[in-house]
């Protein structure tokens, strides 16, 4: 079976877009453009990357950005205070802590500190449990990213068999949510889960999000599954590279003769999650000012 490499570059650059479109509307609506506040607290060379692109993507789309970086040895009381002022600062719509922090933050308590309808990753505790219950609400990038390349792909996945490969906060969690709100029958497997190659032979959809490199080989999958690969690892350095290769969760090349369909790493469902930051900031700056959003491509 030949599978099809699903092109999250693409998908971000469509929804790219029509974020930039609804920007430049926001902007001759409101008198001032939407805003997005990223603090990153420490020095961990791949958040650093994550937040430069977070910050030129902003700009790029008529947008503001809003740029923090703190020490890594910051205090929790600092870092809440500094959320505290952005949750009061009216030209921020979004606000987004760079995770993960330094160990000795409580990460649980700077998320609870974001006012809900700024929170554009949607995983304070009001928006995961207003996910939860079905309501609309902002939700956490790569999961929904993921979830729009399934309904573009798919349109309607009512009853299919999913499994999830992880239970983050940020991926794992919100994704089985998202999954339930299609009808999908949810199972989630993590590290102690018992019999993944058998709980994968049966799975339709399966989306990785464990961190593991290329854990989940071809022969687990069932013939004509759909695979979303949310891992981003980077194997050691061989010998004459600077860098080692990127590889997600899931062994690519032999899930291509096997799945139906699947996301590359890099390229695939990573590559969506900072486009999706942009929609999530769009929608919440509409929301604050009290607009209507001018359409439904969101
Ligand atoms: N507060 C948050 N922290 C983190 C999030 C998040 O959504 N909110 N997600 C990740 C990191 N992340 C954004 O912050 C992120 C991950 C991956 C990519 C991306 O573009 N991936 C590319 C490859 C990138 C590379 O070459 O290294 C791809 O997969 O094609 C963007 C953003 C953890 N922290």
């Amino acid at each position: 079976m030949s599978a099809t490499i699903i092109d999250g570059k693409a998908f971000a650059a469509g929804l790219r877009e029509r974020v930039g479109k609804l920007a430049g509307e926001f902007e001759a609506k409101a008198g001032r453009k939407a805003g997005l506040a990223v603090v990153l607290v420490g020095e961990d060379p791949a958040s650093e990357v994550y937040v430069r692109s977070k910050g030129k993507a902003t700009v790029a789309l008529g947008m503001e950005s809003f740029e923090y970086r703190l020490p890594a040895d910051t205090p929790q009381e600092e870092l809440v205070a500094m959320v505290e002022r952005l949750n009061a600062d009216p030209s921020v719509d979004g606000i987004l802590v760079q995770l993960p922090l330094p160990k000795h933050l409580d990460e649980k308590a700077v998320i609870a500190a974001v006012d809900p309808d700024k929170d554009v990753d949607g995983i304070t505790p009001t928006n995961a449990g207003r996910l939860v219950l079905g309501m609309d609400t902002l939700v956490s990038c790569t999961p929904l990213g993921c979830t729009m390349i399934l309904k573009d792909m798919l349109g309607d996945f009512s009853g299919m068999d999913a499994v999830i490969v992880g239970r983050s906060i940020l991926f794992g969690k919100p994704m089985a949510q998202l999954l339930l709100a299609e009808n999908c029958t949810v199972t989630m497997a993590h590290s102690r889960t018992r019999d993944l190659p058998g709980l994968l032979r049966r799975a339709d959809i399966v989306v990785a999000a464990v961190g593991v490199p290329e854990l989940i080989r071809g022969d687990w999958l069932k013939p004509g599954a759909i695979v979303l690969d949310g891992g981003i690892n980077r194997l050691e350095a061989g010998p004459g590279e600077a860098k080692g290769r990127l590889v997600g969760d899931v062994a690519f090349d032999e899930a291509l003769d096997h799945v139906k369909a699947i996301t590359p790493v890099p390229g695939g469902v990573g590559a969506t999650t900072i486009a999706v930051l942009m929609r999530n900031t769009i929608v919440a700056a509409y929301r604050n000012e009290g607009l209507d959003l001018p359409d439904d491509t969101l």
